[in-house]
């Protein structure tokens, strides 16, 4: 019997919605060992964990920073002195990650100022985000997604925006670190998905319109301006957890256990 590859993904805890992506990763991974990734049979077990401190992140083989306060989440990781380790997770190891709503403004390398002075990011996806761009809590809304990532067919995705950003411009490969495994030149930034305010579904479906980036993708770097985990639907988990999976198996990272 092969030995078993044990994944630990973590999500960071210093604020914003922890338990709920716990709660959905776990659900996500009975789905993915129900109908593994080949190869991994049999023997794929994943551990998830809340990570606050520097050792619990050198533990993860792949994090997810969850939706809250960028601002606030900033200010905590500088100091727990956590932002340095997370740049190197992020930009260094290239270890897979995802960001929702504030974990994408922080993995962003840009933020366009709300507020005087800025604030730290983690960087790592070559995007500027605009914050709030719908504006303030109140005008929280539901909206369904067509995400063709998720496969052919798929029922829209109930996106759940709440004070969401939203990617305002790709920088591109140069303005992060690269996400390829290999180092050196960074992976293209994708556009994963595009939430067209307002306008009908013919026009997502003949991709008219201008429409929001709410979805990008940088090698290992994921991040959606929405809260996937306020829902009761795995898909997006499900997803995420195979290219974790995928990532670690075929790129040149250790994984624990393995
Ligand atoms: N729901 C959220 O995560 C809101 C993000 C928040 N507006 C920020 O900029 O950090």
């Amino acid at each position: 019997m092969t030995k078993p590859i044990t994944i630990t993904v973590g999500v960071l805890a210093l604020q914003g919605g922890v338990v709920e992506h716990l709660n959905l990763l776990r659900k996500a991974a009975s789905h993915v060992q129900s109908s593994p990734p080949e190869s991994t049979a049999d023997n794929l077990q994943f551990t998830f964990t809340e990570v606050r401190t520097a050792p619990q992140l050198a533990q993860c083989d792949a994090l997810i920073i969850p939706g809250g306060e960028s601002t606030t989440m900033a200010i905590v990781a500088r100091r727990l002195g956590l932002l340095d380790p997370l740049r190197e997770f992020v930009k260094v190891q290239h270890k897979p990650v995802w960001g929702t709503c504030a974990g994408l403004v922080m993995l962003a390398e840009q933020a366009a100022a709300t507020k005087q002075g800025g604030q730290e990011l983690i960087g790592g996806l070559g995007v500027k985000v605009l914050r709030n761009r719908y504006g303030t809590q109140m005008q929280s809304f539901v909206a369904g997604l067509d995400l063709g990532f998720l496969g052919p067919g798929q029922e829209p995705f109930r996106a759940v925006f709440i004070r969401a950003p939203v990617v305002e411009a790709v920088i591109g490969e140069d303005g992060a670190a690269g996400s390829g495994v290999e180092g050196g030149k960074g992976a293209p930034v994708e556009v994963l998905g595009v939430y067209y305010r307002g306008e009908g579904q013919q026009q997502q479906e003949a991709g008219t319109g201008k429409g929001d980036i709410v979805a990008v993708r940088q090698g290992n770097v994921f991040g959606t301006s929405f809260h996937p985990e306020l829902t009761d639907d795995v898909r997006i988990h499900v997803w995420w957890l195979r290219q974790v999976v995928d990532s670690l198996r075929h790129g040149k990272l250790v994984v624990n256990g393995a």
